[in-house]
């Protein structure tokens, strides 16, 4: 089949036999177009009737779509042992899948209001339900605390996804059409003339929804290839994502060689950092006022990292720190071993050890709790047992980050989030607790006394919050609330963020994952409470208009899983290419030259553990439970560290000069 595309939108086709059928697209819009079918590749099972396959569009010439991408031009590609820092070149084929400052991907077309790129609207015209009433209705704060996982958990899920996305936004200053709030929550003059600001009304003698009697919400829209000036008037707005999509601690690494070669030290294959009271610490960011509220006495700490994000809450700076010192940790021991390795070798073996690991925990570890063991065994997430290598790598597996994922699936597990974050002694006692509103962009708390020891055994003895319709109001009503009494509603943000990319509705999201879709509101209590569908009924119109965001987490969790069937295909089918995408992924050896050796992969399989990236890289602990995303308990006490399984790095050890 040849299709010419002469008036370029996005176009979906499906197909019956993509691997009989070859597609050959030209054109103008040529590079806009994706191709998605819902076959069932052959050697995925569904669990749920589910499984996409993507297949790429064909490789050519100049026109080929996937050696080209919204104003970056196709990088040239040499074979490597070591990934590039932006992630160019992984996949060599189509060089430019899973870097920076593309399009996320998508299971659904766009649903804007206008085809291309305003917010959705009601199938009736009308505006959708304001985000910040759905979440005051829908999303309310109960303390309802998970059994087993402990805080870890909800905060490496954090960490995970800053490696896998970003959404690039607008600055503050474009965003004036969006912004209908002063810093102290009241609405400002421009908010009468657009609708989406609109106030909600809530009962005057209700303090905690608000003292002003009104509320209304900031809202700055993501860039997209429209911003950039390369999308053609008809086309949807593509929203872009500004960091690698691979597992690759691009967190911990940079994106770009401009984000790479500040935070390196130059020697010794380390990155750098700095010594304060006898511990590491990361650099200084020279643009502390964007990027930390000590803006105002500047002297306080603010950090530099691969993520700008790195400051936003203190435990998530505290895993940051945890795996800057785990680089340098492996680095040093790798210098020890093999004195002749000059910076670069240090750097990139010590980077290439360091991802194995953490894709390893990842895959093994924390995915499993979330994601199910059995549904992650069945389509072949992971291989539990495996001896040897998993040659399940395939070039047409596409890894792009794909929105549902990363604007509603993952980020229902804000749910997870506790306001209060524990101090905890070395004896497992509480020192103290800190409230996270007071410590937003703040890390000099870790700084004071012992509390990035005491922080760091809080995430491992807390627990997290259970995964349901109920958040925090820490997240809900003060979040980046800075000096004010008040502050932001992550939950209503991320409905707006739905909207803003163009998300496809709930059922039309259920219908691509080959589940049961709902004809009436009536339907849908077939997957969530009648109470829940009950209060939809009276903010939406249709059961048509449910955004993704709404419908996803509100529905009943699937056995063995935390979240409901949809969010579970959409994160099921993302971790599945983030995987069988990744030519480098840890497990892979179909290539001798970027593979680990047999012996290198079965100390990652049996020494890389939570609790052991916890003992090495804090000074102050030396206990831990061996399964550290999990509470303390009878089957999981703490034992000394050093009785917990270590990865062996001597087997890195170059005796055969096969090392350069
Ligand atoms: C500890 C607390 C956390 C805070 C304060 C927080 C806050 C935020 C904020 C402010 C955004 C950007 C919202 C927007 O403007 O669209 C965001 C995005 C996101 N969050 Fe969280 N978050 C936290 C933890 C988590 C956890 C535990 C997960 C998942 C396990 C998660 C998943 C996501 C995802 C997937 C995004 C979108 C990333 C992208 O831009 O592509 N977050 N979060
Ligand atoms: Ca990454």
């Amino acid at each position: 089949v040849h299709i010419t595309v002469r008036n370029p939108r996005q176009i979906f086709i499906q197909h019956s036999n993509p691997a009989q059928t070859p597609l050959r697209i030209s054109g103008a819009g040529a590079r806009f177009v994706k191709v998605a079918s819902v076959n069932q590749p052959a050697d995925r099972l569904p669990v749920f009737g589910y499984g996409f396959s993507n297949p790429p569009p064909p490789l050519g010439s100049g026109e080929d779509p996937a050696t080209q991408t919204c104003g970056l031009s196709p990088p040239f590609c040499t074979k490597s042992k070591y990934r590039s820092i932006d992630g160019s070149c992984n996949n060599l084929l189509r060089p430019v899948w899973g870097m920076p400052q593309t399009p996320y991907g998508r299971l659904v077309p766009y649903n804007y209001g206008d085809g291309v790129s305003a917010w959705p609207i009601s199938r009736s015209g009308n505006p959708l339900p304001n985000p910040r009433d759905i979440s005051l209705r829908l999303f309310p704060d109960r303390q309802l605390i998970d059994p087993i996982w402990n805080l870890n958990a909800q905060q490496w899920g954090q960490i995970i996804t800053h490696d896998m996305s970003l959404t690039a936004g607008i600055a503050q200053s474009h965003a004036d059409r969006i912004t209908c709030c002063d810093n102290n929550g009241l609405l400002a003059l421009d908010a009468t003339t657009n609708p989406f600001c609109a106030p909600i009304l809530v009962p005057p003698n209700d303090p905690v929804h608000s003292p002003q009697g009104t509320q209304c919400m900031n809202f700055v829209r993501t860039t997209s290839t429209r911003d950039r000036g390369c999308t053609p008037p008809n086309a949807p707005a593509e929203p872009l994502t500004t960091v690698t999509a691979y597992m690759d601690l691009s967190l911990v690494y940079g994106s770009s060689a401009g984000q790479a070669n500040p935070i390196r030290a130059g020697a010794g294959g380390r990155l750098l950092t700095i010594l304060r009271k006898g511990q590491e610490w990361p650099p200084q960011d020279p643009n502390v006022t964007l990027t930390c509220e000590s803006a105002k006495s500047p002297n306080e700490p603010c950090y530099l990292a691969g993520d700008i994000r790195v400051n936003q809450n203190p435990q998530l700076t505290v895993l940051q720190i945890i795996l800057l010192r785990e680089h340098n940790r492996i680095a040093d021991t790798l210098s020890r071993l093999n004195p002749h390795w000059d910076d670069e070798t240090l750097f990139q073996e010590a980077r290439r050890i360091h991802i194995a690991e953490i894709q390893h925990i990842n895959y093994y570890e924390y995915l499993p709790i979330f994601l199910g063991f059995e549904n992650m065994v069945k389509n072949k997430l992971i291989y539990p047992g495996a001896h040897g290598y998993v040659n399940d790598y395939n070039p047409n597996v596409d890894p792009t980050i794909l929105d549902e994922h990363a604007t509603a699936a993952f980020r229902h597990f804000h749910t997870l989030i506790r306001g209060y974050l524990k101090l905890i002694s070395e004896r497992r006692e509480l020192v103290g607790a800190v409230r996270m509103s007071d410590w937003f962009n703040r890390p000099l708390l870790l700084e004071i006394n012992d509390s990035f020891n005491n922080l760091a055994r809080g995430l491992t003895v807390q627990e997290q919050g259970f995964s349901d319709q109920f958040w925090d109001t820490e997240i809900t009503q003060f979040m980046f609330k800075r000096n004010n009494t008040f502050g932001g509603d992550l939950r209503a943000t991320d409905i707006q963020r739905g909207r803003d990319h163009g998300l496809g509705t709930y059922a039309v999201t259920r219908a691509a994952c080959g589940l049961p879709v709902p004809k009436s509101f009536r339907d849908m209590q077939d997957f969530m409470s009648t109470e829940n569908v009950k209060i939809l009924r009276g903010l939406y119109e249709s059961f048509e208009d449910v955004d993704l965001v709404v419908g996803g987490s509100l529905e009943r969790n699937v056995p063995g899983a935390q979240a409901g069937p949809t969010f579970l295909c959409i994160l099921t089918e993302q971790f599945y290419r983030t995987r069988v995408g990744d030519r480098y992924f840890f497990e892979n050896g179909a290539d001798r030259d970027t593979a680990f050796t047999p012996s290198q992969l079965e100390t990652i399989r049996s020494g890389a553990s939570m609790a052991r990236l916890l003992c090495d890289n804090a000074d102050g602990i030396n206990l831990m439970q061996p399964r550290a995303f999990q509470q303390i308990s009878p089957g999981n006490q703490v034992v000394s560290c050093d009785d917990l399984p270590a990865v062996d790095l001597s087997l890195w050890q170059d005796a055969s000069g096969l090392f350069k």
